[in-house]
C-alpha cells in the first residue's frame, strides 16, 4: 500500500501552516481491521497495560489525566510490519519536504473503554527535543459521532478549539508534538487506535535518551 500523493501534499502544507492535519482513509480498512484484531486479542489475553504519564523513572499513573490501556508495537506480525513500512515512507516524505530530521518511530496500541479519556496535553516539551511529530491511526469501524471519543485539537494558545476529529477507521491524525495541545473526549464505546511518534535523535555524548 502507498500513500496518496495528493493527500501527502496537503499533509505537508498543513503541518507547516497549522501544525496538524486530519487525513481520512489514509490507511486501508483491511490493514486497520487486522490491527484492530490484535488489540482485541491483547485485551482478551490481559496484555494491555494501564498507560502512564511522563517517561522513564518519572512515569506515573494518573487516572485523572488519562485512562487508556496500551501495548507497544514491536513489528512482530505481518500487520504491524506493514504499518511500520507505511510510517517509514511517511517519515521519509516529511524529512524530504520539511527537513525535520525524523530519525525513528515508536508506537503503541491504545484502547479506551467506555468513560475513558485523555485530558488536554502536549506529547512533548520544547527543549526535550525528542518527540517531533505525533500520529494517531484510528481502528474503529462504523464509528458514529454520538459515540464520543473525539480528538480535540487546540490552537497553539491552548484555548481555542481548532478541530474535533471523529476516530473513524483508517483515519490518521498528525500533529507537531511540541506545539499542538490536544485531548481525547470521554468515549461511550471501546475506542481503539495506534498512537505513534516520530522522534529526532536526541542522544548526545553523555545522555542517551531511550524511547520509553
Ligand atoms: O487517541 C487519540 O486520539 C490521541 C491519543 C493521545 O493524545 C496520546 O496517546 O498521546
Ligand atoms: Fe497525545
Amino acid at each position: 500500500m502507498t500513500l496518496n500523493p495528493d493527500a501527502l501534499e496537503h499533509l505537508l502544507d498543513n503541518l507547516v501552516e497549522k501544525g496538524w492535519y486530519e487525513w481520512p482513509q489514509a490507511i486501508s480498512s483491511s490493514l486497520c481491521l487486522a490491527l484492530l484484531n490484535e488489540v482485541m486479542l491483547a485485551e482478551e489475553n490481559g496484555k494491555l497495560k494501564k498507560a502512564g504519564i511522563g517517561r522513564g523513572d518519572e512515569q506515573q499513573l494518573n487516572r485523572d489525566i488519562r485512562r487508556d490501556q496500551i501495548r507497544w508495537l514491536n513489528g512482530e506480525s505481518a500487520a504491524q510490519a506493514e504499518f511500520f513500512c507505511i510510517m517509514a515512507a511517511l517519515q521519509q516524505e516529511i524529512n524530504r519536504a520539511l527537513f525535520m530530521g525524523l530519525f525513528e518511530y515508536e508506537a503503541h496500541y491504545a484502547l479506551y473503554q467506555p468513560g475513558d479519556f485523555y485530558k488536554k496535553h502536549l506529547d512533548s516539551f520544547q527543549g526535550q527535543a525528542n518527540r517531533m511529530v505525533s500520529t494517531v491511526l484510528y481502528l474503529n469501524p462504523d464509528w458514529q459521532a454520538e459515540n464520543g471519543g473525539e480528538l480535540v485539537i487546540y490552537a497553539k494558545d491552548g484555548q481555542t478549539i481548532e478541530a474535533t476529529i471523529i476516530p473513524s477507521i483508517g483515519k490518521l491524525a498528525i500533529f507537531l508534538s511540541e506545539e499542538i495541545p490536544h485531548e481525547v473526549l470521554p468515549t461511550q464505546l471501546p475506542r481503539a487506535s495506534i498512537a505513534g511518534w516520530f522522534r529526532c535523535n536526541s542522544s548526545t555524548a553523555n545522555l542517551v535518551n531511550p524511547a520509553r
